[in-house]
């Protein structure tokens, strides 16, 4: 069972510039979090911030458990098969065991062989959210998820969710309309 996620009064500064401040919000066990509001006014960067990757000008994210993040950036090498470079980052994500039924989960089994500079745009990011599936971790951290996937690959990524929070993962995801999480909780910035 995982604990919540707690953010208390964060603020986050880039470029100079706050882009927030005072944000606060809890996620139980289970629960998701929306991050909505217009381009940059910081949903990335929010998220950035509970990945551990960016500093807080202020408050505190507190979570006892293991994160892993899917950011816009999907980093796959051009030359290596999508299955060598999913296994090396599994390997790093000590879910290596974990990687078959992520790559069933995203419906990736068949591209296994195929070089990353041949993969879609929307086949990388089911390859980043596979990574993510496979880490299995607690807190998953996922930036516009949904952008360049189908209908049904975002069907995929619905299923693979909730069956995360069904075992009491929890789900935080920047967005810019409904990715299907039911029952999620909002917060808007700017
Ligand atoms: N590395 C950086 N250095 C300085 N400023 C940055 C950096 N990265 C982002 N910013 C700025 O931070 C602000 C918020 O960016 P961020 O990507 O977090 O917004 P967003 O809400 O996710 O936007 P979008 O909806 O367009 O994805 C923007 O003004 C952006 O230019």
């Amino acid at each position: 069972m995982s604990e919540a996620l707690e953010i208390t009064n964060l603020a986050c500064r880039r470029g100079g510039r706050m882009l927030f401040e005072g944000v606060s919000a809890r996620v139980a066990p289970g629960g998701a979090l929306l991050l909505v509001g217009p381009n940059g006014t910081g949903k990335s960067s929010l998220l950035r911030l509970l990945a551990g990757l960016l500093p807080a000008a202020a408050g505190s994210v507190a979570f006892a458990g293991r994160r892993a993040f899917a950011g816009h950036e999907v980093a796959l090498k051009p030359r290596q098969s999508l299955g060598a470079e999913l296994s090396h980052w599994a390997r790093l994500d000590g879910g290596l065991a974990r990687l078959p039924a992520a790559l069933e989960a995203m419906n990736l089994a068949a591209l296994v062989d195929v070089p990353c500079r041949m993969l879609s745009s929307g086949q990388k990011r089911r390859a980043a959210i596979a990574r993510v599936i496979a880490a299995g971790a607690e807190l998953w951290l996922l930036d516009e998820p949904t952008a360049g996937l189908d209908t049904a690959s975002a069907g995929l990524l619905a299923r693979a969710m909730a069956a995360h929070r069904a075992a009491g993962g929890l789900v935080v995801a920047a967005v810019h309309g409904d990715i299907g999480l039911d029952g999620a909780g909002s917060l808007r910035l700017g």
